[in-house]
């Protein structure tokens, strides 16, 4: 069990919550009232600012519901929330960009997040030669 520090920018939104069972993804919520036209792209304020635990982030990713609801697609894919955005006026956001006329009001529930523990440090070494063999990709399996 992990403890989250999180503020809530407005109590019109109800307070997240981890509900045990089908999936642990947590489900975040719109604080404001967000009108798009078709083709548009806007940030849809989700909030809330966390401190989230030592050697997490967090990826929010929109709901599987979201592009029926709303039209929506959120231009980055993935949200990456950085252990770091964690200030009084660090809150979340969801960049979207809209297929059609639309609004979201306050409370919808337009995104997911999960914590991730951070990678471990990296360096690259550099080869010619990696020394296995070819594994092949982008829909190869099969294919002679
Ligand atoms: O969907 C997102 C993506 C990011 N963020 C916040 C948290 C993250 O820590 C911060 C910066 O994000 P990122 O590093 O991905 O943005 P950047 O475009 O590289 O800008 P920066 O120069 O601020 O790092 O913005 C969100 O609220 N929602």
């Amino acid at each position: 069990m992990e403890t989250i520090r999180i503020k809530y920018f407005t109590d019109a939104i109800e307070k997240l919550d981890y509900i045990e069972g089908k999936s642990d993804w947590i489900d975040l919520r719109a604080s404001e009232e967000v009108e798009l036209k078709a083709g548009e792209y806007k940030m849809i304020p989700l909030g809330v600012a966390m401190e989230l635990p030592e050697g997490y982030e967090a990826h929010i990713a929109p709901r599987s519901s979201t592009f029926k609801n709303w039209g929506l697609l959120q231009t980055n894919s993935v949200g990456v929330v950085d252990g770091s955005y964690c200030g009084d006026n660090d809150m979340w956001r969801m960049p979207v960009y809209a297929t059609r006329d639309t609004v979201i009001h306050v409370n919808d529930r337009v995104a997911q997040f999960r914590i991730v523990e951070n990678q471990p440090k990296i360096i690259f070494e550099e080869v010619k030669s990696l020394g296995h063999a070819d594994r092949g990709g982008f829909g190869s399996t099969g294919v002679k």
